[in-house]
């Protein structure tokens, strides 16, 4: 294919605004697939996305559209994730594109992550083509959305595409635009190869396989590659494009986006944002952009039954094979005996993995708080990344704290300004900046990463009734005062639920995490005193009352079905129960932290 007719582009848009469906009638209108084929969803396939509806994995496919003037065009759709967790994902994969469909909602209009991803899309110089979907809906509103466009974004938003991804309106037109507005990619075949690795995946048969945009040189098989990071080396065997499933080709030339594979075996050595070159013949100056992963946040994984540490260990290796940005060291807790602390690129992340390692490999987790990374400079001049509460030094140790912050940008109706200036400035947000925009506002606050973890967003969408719509980024680590949170039970430490709070909540958190242990924990054959602690100073107790009654006390006569139920039932809640010293600690206790403010 000649590159003047290549197209390379991604779908951008705030979640629910209609992504997935436009490239379903992309796929569908280019007859790259037949009906029977054509599965609800393509771009979505992994099974926990569809439930979530959220899309986690990028996926790309190659159109083939006869344009007006009678020609073959070669589009390459790369797909992006629709979560802030995947940021960086998005930003490797625009960065493999000449230009972005930019998808907004024609009854919701801008959102914070519609905001968020037109500033990624031209930081990477993309021509952006704005569609409003949905305006077979009753409430669509296209006039107003075109005016948010460009007061907002300040994109010419006068020609853009109305659509209905649900009735099929106005899918030509954007082929055309897609055409007409999307310049062909450069680039020369016979420049030293330099193309982009935007994302990976694991194949059982073929090993890790790394998605890419050739941007000089070309590719073949049996070609020996370099990885530019790294320095690894290795042979392609396959080469190829996804329609969306794979289909091989002799080559890939510039100005192309494909797959590759070869002698690699885990995706780790496939780094995204990498470039690759060749061994031969190599190019002087890699992409630019690259950078490696960094997990945000930390949680402690530990098996129920402790015979299961090895099933986790393989599971989590197998899952590492296909997720580059998970990862995991062993842990120990005094209370949970032997896990992993496990790092994730944010708490959606986290979701995910834990509920595949659960119900894929079929193990029964207990699960940490989640953390962030905190930065201990000691008296001694050392400086420590601290990811579990428990490996806090004692104070003593310590000479200053820092924790990581982040720009969170919210956009809500007028009406709720007040309300989410209360909850940011309650949840320690720093005001940065108010614009009005349209009938809406749209807030900047700096927040610890901390909180924003534990409930900012579900507050944030419950105050406003829903119409609150967030994006955060990292913006660096700032001082705080911060100390270690205690919880002991019976008398004994309990190191998994320690937690790290700044000091001035500290107090009031501890009173309320008492309270809530208290309601959580199952009354036992003998009283349990539940106290929060800082350092060796009691902050709050509570106590759990001894049990008086068991539980089939309830049943009377022989109702024998009724008594087996209570009994399933109990075996049932048993199943979460871990034994900490002499109390049966249940699952939710070890997330209570998340759930008090
Ligand atoms: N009425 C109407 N509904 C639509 C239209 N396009 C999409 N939807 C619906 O809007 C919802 C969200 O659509 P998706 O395509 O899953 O949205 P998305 O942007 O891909 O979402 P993420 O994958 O989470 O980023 C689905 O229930 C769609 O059926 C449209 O043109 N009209």
């Amino acid at each position: 294919m000649d590159a003047k007719n290549i197209r390379n582009f991604s779908i951008i848009a705030h979640i629910d605004h209609g992504k997935s469906t436009i490239a379903d009638r992309l796929i569908e209108q280019t007859g790259t697939l037949t009906e029977r084929e054509m599965e609800d969803q393509i771009l979505d396939n992994m099974d926990l996305e569809r439930e979530r509806g959220i899309t986690i994995k990028a996926q790309t496919v190659r159109l083939h559209y006869k344009g007006k003037d009678g020609q073959i065009y070669e589009l390459n759709l790369i797909d992006t994730p629709g979560h802030v967790d995947f940021n960086y994902e998005v930003s490797r994969s625009l960065a493999a594109c000449e230009g972005a469909l930019l998808v907004v909602d024609a009854a919701q209009g801008v959102e914070a992550q519609t905001l968020a991803n037109v500033y990624l899309a031209l930081e990477h110089d993309l021509e952006i083509i704005p569609i409003i979907n949905k305006i077979d809906l009753p409430s669509a509103d296209p006039e107003r959305v075109k005016k948010q466009i460009e007061d907002i974004i300040g994109l010419d938003a006068s020609e853009a595409v109305l659509c209905s991804a649900k009735t099929g309106v106005g899918i030509s037109k954007i082929f055309t635009e897609i055409i007409d507005k999307i310049p062909a990619p450069s680039g020369n075949d016979s420049e030293p190869l330099k193309a982009l690795i935007f994302d990976s995946y694991f194949d059982s048969y073929k090993g890790a396989i790394a998605h890419i945009r050739v941007f000089e040189g070309m590719i073949k098989p049996g070609m020996k590659l370099k990885m530019m990071s790294t320095g690894k080396t290795f042979e392609v065997t396959d080469i190829g494009f996804f329609r969306p499933t794979p289909v091989n080709v002799g080559s890939l030339h510039a100005g192309q986006v494909g797959f590759i594979a070869g002698s690699l075996k885990n995706v780790k050595d496939i780094r995204v944002g990498d470039t690759i070159t060749t061994v031969q013949n190599p190019t002087k100056e890699a992409l630019p952009g690259y950078r490696g992963v960094t997990p945000m946040v930390y949680c402690g994984l530990y098996p129920i039954d402790s015979g299961e540490y090895n099933n986790l260990k393989d599971a989590l290796e197998k899952l590492q094979l296909n997720d580059a940005a998970l990862v995991f060291e062993p842990e120990t807790s005094i209370a949970l005996g032997f896990g992993f602390r496990c790092g994730f690129l944010g708490l959606l992340h986290m979701d995910v993995i834990q509920e595949r390692l659960e119900r894929e490999y079929n193990l029964k987790l207990i699960t940490t708080a989640p953390s962030v990374i905190y930065h201990v400079y000691k008296t001694n001049g050392e400086m420590l990344k601290v990811a579990n509460p428990a490996e806090l030094p004692p104070p003593t140790e310590i000479e200053h704290m820092e924790e990581p912050f982040v720009k969170a940008t919210v956009i809500v109706p007028n009406d709720y300004v007040g309300a989410v200036m209360e909850i940011s400035q309650e949840k320690r947000g720093k005001f940065i900046s108010m614009d009005y925009i349209d009938n809406r506002v749209m807030l900047v606050y700096n927040v610890p990463l901390n909180e924003i973890i534990y409930d900012y967003f579900d507050k944030l969408k419950s105050t406003t009734r829903g119409y609150a719509s967030l994006d955060y980024e990292l913006a660096g680590y700032q001082q705080a005062k911060l100390v270690k949170l205690d919880i002991l039970l019976n008398g004994e430490m309990v190191d998994a639920l320690s937690t790290i709070v700044h000091i001035d909540r500290a107090q009031p958190r501890g009173r309320q995490l008492a309270e809530k242990l208290k309601k959580i924990i199952p009354r036992q054959m003998f009283e349990i005193p539940i106290q929060a602690a800082i350092g060796n100073k009691i902050i709050a107790r509570e106590t759990v009352r001894a049990m008086r009654k068991d539980v089939l006390s309830k049943c009377y006569g022989g109702d024998i079905t009724r008594k087996r139920k209570l009994l399933e039932k109990q075996k049932e809640g048993k199943k979460r129960m871990k034994s900490v010293g002499s109390v049966e600690v249940p699952q939710e206790a070890f997330m209570a932290i998340l759930k008090v403010d």
